[in-house]
């Protein structure tokens, strides 16, 4: 018998004898929203041994069911982010938000951070990452926990740049998160209506997003920008994989610090897993930066994870089932049916654990799309919290750089392409220069 099927039917089973079992001892039904604590959960109830073992056995399916489905880059990633499980939840008791919010349940997380002197987008953060897991539940400073741990204030690249072996492996971290994520990317983008553009990687690393994309696009040229430190290790690559294409003027590599105008008039400018490092104010500045050569109708694609909330969709009505998917070969996300969160819960842990790591290293984050995902302004925490507040959301970041978003393409692999352009600007009778949204450009960035 096949593995899957097997472990399907076990826990087939299982489910069925405890609910058997439940009825028959007549228990209340399980429910992960009750107030009150199921007698099973009681240490001291002895339940009967069919319902000991249907636990037993159900417990046992969904882990080998886990080892089975999981993709082994994820849990490797995942065993490596442990740490941010008990780091969250230290921080979750030792602050004291769990004893205030056992006293005032329903407060805001403004309200929370406000009582505790914390920020709201770091306890946000922390309590995301719990409540991705079924648990619940920060500290405010302008330096980072990276900079405060290591006692300095350099931001991590440019300690990195002191430090040339750790930014190497650094640097290898982040090519096998490409590496992750790279067959969807090419897969899923129609990047062949791109085919004879120029693109500019901006902060492209070692270089394969382009190298990848160098063949796939035969009459495109490819820049691939980055730090000094960084560009001695891309130029080794490109000429020890991609020489022809290097020869052929399609591949280049050059320093460009991105905080820096950019000098390369392009038709795509791509910043793949870039403006998660940067505060809001370092994005907008990115963006306005590599603006500064670009022609009207350059496109700025922006390839990063967005996340969903962890909460669920209260008319349980899935838009699609996965009988629609049947023999479907353009990928596009499947609504989550009901009790399944929007971010299918344990599937989101990894990206969230890299959120929280975002805000020790960068107090940066990984950032939401309200108009994209119909996302509230304020989110809910299992009832319990609120959180309203906008900051993390990349339509700020994008309309503050003088950008329009086009689109935004979900694409396998937990990746997305948001695709800007930059807002038309027209010359007044005055000679001033004004975008169309009526501002003269200027925001609450400047
Ligand atoms: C998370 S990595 C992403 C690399 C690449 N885009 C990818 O997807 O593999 C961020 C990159 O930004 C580069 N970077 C950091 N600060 C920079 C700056 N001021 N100018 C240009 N690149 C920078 C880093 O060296 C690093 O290669």
């Amino acid at each position: 018998m096949d593995e899957l099927d097997a472990l399907q039917a076990s826990l087939n089973g299982a489910l069925d004898a405890l609910r058997d079992e439940l009825s028959a001892q007549n228990l209340p039904p399980l429910s992960s929203t009750a107030t009150e604590q199921h007698p099973l959960d009681d240490p001291a109830y002895l339940g009967s041994p069919r319902i000991f073992e249907a636990r037993r056995l159900a417990l046992g399916c969904i882990g080998q069911l886990r080892n089975l489905l999981q993709v082994p880059y994820e849990k490797v990633v995942e065993q490596s982010f442990a740490v941010y499980d008990t780091a969250c939840m230290n921080i979750a008791v030792s602050t004291g938000m769990i004893d205030v919010l056992a006293e005032s349940p329903a407060l805001s997380v403004v309200e929370l951070a406000k009582r505790l002197d914390l920020h709201p987008i770091k306890v946000a953060t922390v309590l995301r990452y719990l409540a991705t897991q079924g648990w619940l539940i920060e500290h405010e400073y302008n330096k980072t926990a990276f900079q405060l741990s290591h006692n300095t204030s350099l931001s991590l690249f440019d300690h990195l740049k002191a430090h040339p072996a750790e930014f190497e492996q650094w640097s290898k971290s982040v090519r096998s998160l490409g590496a992750a994520s790279q067959k969807a990317l090419i897969n899923d983008y129609p990047w062949a209506s791109l085919d004879s553009k120029t693109f500019v990687d901006c902060g492209g690393g070692h270089g394969y997003l382009s190298m990848l994309l160098s063949q796939e696009l035969k009459n495109s040229k490819f820049i691939i920008q980055d730090l000094p430190e960084v560009v001695r290790m891309t130029k080794k690559n490109v000429e020890r994989e991609y020489l022809d294409q290097q020869k052929e003027g399609r591949l280049i590599v050059e320093p460009h610090d991105f905080f820096q105008p950019q000098p390369r008039k392009a038709d795509v400018y791509m910043f793949r897993y870039i403006l998660h490092n940067w505060s809001n104010d370092d994005c907008v500045t990115i963006l306005k930066k590599s603006a500064s050569a670009a022609p009207p109708e350059a496109k700025f694609l922006i390839i990063e994870y967005i996340p969903h909330r962890s909460g669920f969709d209260p008319s349980h009505a899935p838009r699609s089932t996965l009988d629609d998917f049947r023999g479907l070969q353009d990928y596009r996300p499947l609504e989550p049916p009901a009790f399944i969160p929007l971010n299918y819960g344990v599937n989101a842990k990894m990206h969230s654990a890299l959120g929280v790591h975002m805000m020790g290293v960068f107090n940066a984050a990984e950032r939401y799309m309200a108009s994209v995902f119909h996302l509230p302004l304020s989110y809910e925490f299992e009832s319990l919290i609120t959180l309203s507040h906008s900051q993390e959301e990349w339509e700020e970041i994008i309309e503050a750089a003088g950008m329009h978003i086009e689109g935004v393409r979900a694409l396998r692999a937990n990746v997305s392409v948001i695709e800007c352009v930059m807002k038309p600007v027209h010359v007044n009778g005055n000679g001033r220069v004004n975008g169309m949204n009526g501002t003269n450009g200027t925001n609450g960035y400047h």
